[in-house]
């Protein structure tokens, strides 16, 4: 990526939105973009192992956990099959875990925090449907862009 989230928001900030949520990097992409794919899933990292075992095609997944921080959603080896299929970054309004070896694969990875606890694997959530959290929307197919000071969304691609 190169154009900043600052610069995007100067020019287009009228088009997008800007998430609030205060999240940690995690991968070795500190800046990434691309089309969305969502999910939406509450300790349950099912759904989020599949879709990331399917193409990326340079796309970010953007995950609502719903906010939990009591289990991870994802951890290397998942990373590691979105790297392999061509996905660009992963967003998780939740946790991961696995940090130290996140920090190697080349992925955005943002999320709230990390906790070793698994996640159940039955498959309950939802797969590209609108998700929202920290003031932004995220719908499939909307754009997003991320980088050291947050990450904004729009309808479009902007950059
Ligand atoms: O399998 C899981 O629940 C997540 C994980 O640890 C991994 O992706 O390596």
């Amino acid at each position: 990526m190169n154009v900043t989230t600052a610069d995007l928001f100067d020019e287009y900030g009228y088009e997008l939105a800007s998430c609030e949520t205060q999240f940690r990097s995690y991968g070795a992409r500190a800046r990434f973009a691309g089309p969305v794919a969502t999910v939406r899933c509450h300790e349950d990292n099912a759904l989020v192992k599949k879709v990331l075992a399917t193409p990326g095609e340079g796309r970010v997944l953007v995950v609502d956990g719903g906010g939990s921080l009591r289990t991870a959603l994802m951890g290397d080896l998942i990373a590691g099959s979105a790297v392999a299929n061509g996905w660009t970054g992963v967003v998780i309004n939740g946790a991961v875990r696995d940090v130290a070896a996140l920090r190697d694969l080349d992925l955005g990875i943002r999320a709230l925090g990390s906790n070793p606890r698994k996640s159940a694997k039955e498959g309950v959530g939802e797969v590209d449907v609108p998700v929202a959290f920290g003031g932004a929307g995220f719908r499939p197919g909307s754009w997003v862009y991320a980088d050291e000071d947050g990450i904004v969304v729009a309808d479009r691609r902007l950059a």
